[in-house]
């Protein structure tokens, strides 16, 4: 769906100093599912799309779109795109079934598009109320739903639940959980992780325009590696044991251990048994993706601190 070689970009500021935004990035976003595009502020991400969608031009690489070179062939698929960059324009005193309708009626959508968009981003009971009485979680969602009128193939997102509290972060996490089963491959851009790592299936991460990993979410998270959590009735005697026999292990709170999780969990509960610590609990613990992301950026932060 996505495809980008040595994408970059580099911006020159007024002072005439130089700005690298986007640093040789090979970007691969497969047919279905929700891909998350993450990275702390000022990554790239923003910067990335609006070249993608031809609103910036690239200092170097290749792009493709839906297999279409950009800037070149975009207009040969831009139709089959849909996208909300930045805040869209609605007017203030129509409510936002009309706000859709007129724009079904200039793009020349099919008679049923709007239902079928205010329903898909739940707004079907709120849709004959003025846009300027919805909150802010709303209006994200009928922006979302102005871009299915023409039933994009792939929708980019921009950091859809910017400024929005949690029940609204939660609704437009529910919508895209909806567009994603419905065949719509998504493209979310974040940095806030939580509620990412809920609905997105695969995942690239960026740093400093940088891709530090990228890959399916569940398999990024193995690669960050296990720990296990024990707990015996001596902890401080078992931790002995363990660091004799040559593992990786800490204190926990709560009197428990954490064992780091490059050896399979039989050998812990064994190398305890066998020196009489009996193992009540060993529980698998994995790192979230915020925990990964943090590792995975904190060098950025760092050098943007
Ligand atoms: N028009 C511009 N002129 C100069 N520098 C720019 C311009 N646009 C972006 N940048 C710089 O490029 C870098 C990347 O910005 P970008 O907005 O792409 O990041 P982002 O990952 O989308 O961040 P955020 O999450 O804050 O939106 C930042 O250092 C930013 O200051």
């Amino acid at each position: 769906m996505i495809e980008t070689h040595g994408l970059r970009k580099v911006f020159r500021t007024r002072r005439g100093e130089v700005r690298v935004a986007v640093d040789g990035l090979d970007l691969a976003v497969p047919a279905g599912g929700v891909h998350g595009f993450l990275g702390p502020n000022g990554s790239g991400k923003t910067t990335t799309i609006r070249m993608l969608l031809g609103l910036a031009r690239a200092t170097a690489g290749s792009m493709r779109l839906l297999g279409a070179d950009v800037p070149s062939r975009l207009p040969d698929v831009i139709d089959r795109v849909g996208a909300v960059v930045e805040s869209p324009k609605f007017s203030p005193h129509f409510t936002g079934r009309q706000n859709l309708m007129l724009l079904a009626r200039t793009m020349g959508a099919a008679p049923d598009a709007v239902d079928r968009a205010l329903d898909t981003v739940s707004l079907a009971g709120r849709d004959r109320e003025r846009f300027k009485g919805y909150s802010l979680g709303m209006k994200q969602r009928l922006a979302i739903a102005a871009t299915l009128l023409k039933d994009p193939e792939l929708l980019i997102l921009d950091e859809p639940t910017n400024g929005l509290d949690p029940a609204g972060i939660r609704e437009i996490r529910d919508t895209i959980r909806e567009l994603g089963a419905t065949g719509v491959t998504v493209l979310l851009s974040s940095h806030i992780l939580a509620e990412v790592q809920q609905v997105c299936t695969s995942a690239t991460i960026i740093g400093n325009g940088r891709m530090l990993a990228s890959g399916n979410v569940q398999e990024l998270l193995a690669s960050s590696g296990t720990s296990y959590r024990v707990r015996v009735a001596d902890p401080a005697g078992a931790r002995t044991v363990l660091k004799a026999a040559g593992f990786d292990a800490a204190d926990a709170p709560d009197g428990l251990l954490t064992v780091d999780g490059d050896r399979p969990p039989e050998e812990i509960s064994r190398t305890l048994g066998e020196s009489g610590h009996w193992v009540a609990e060993l529980t698998p613990v994995r790192v979230d993706l915020e925990t990964f992301f943090l590792e995975l950026t904190r060098d950025e932060q760092l050098g943007a601190a």
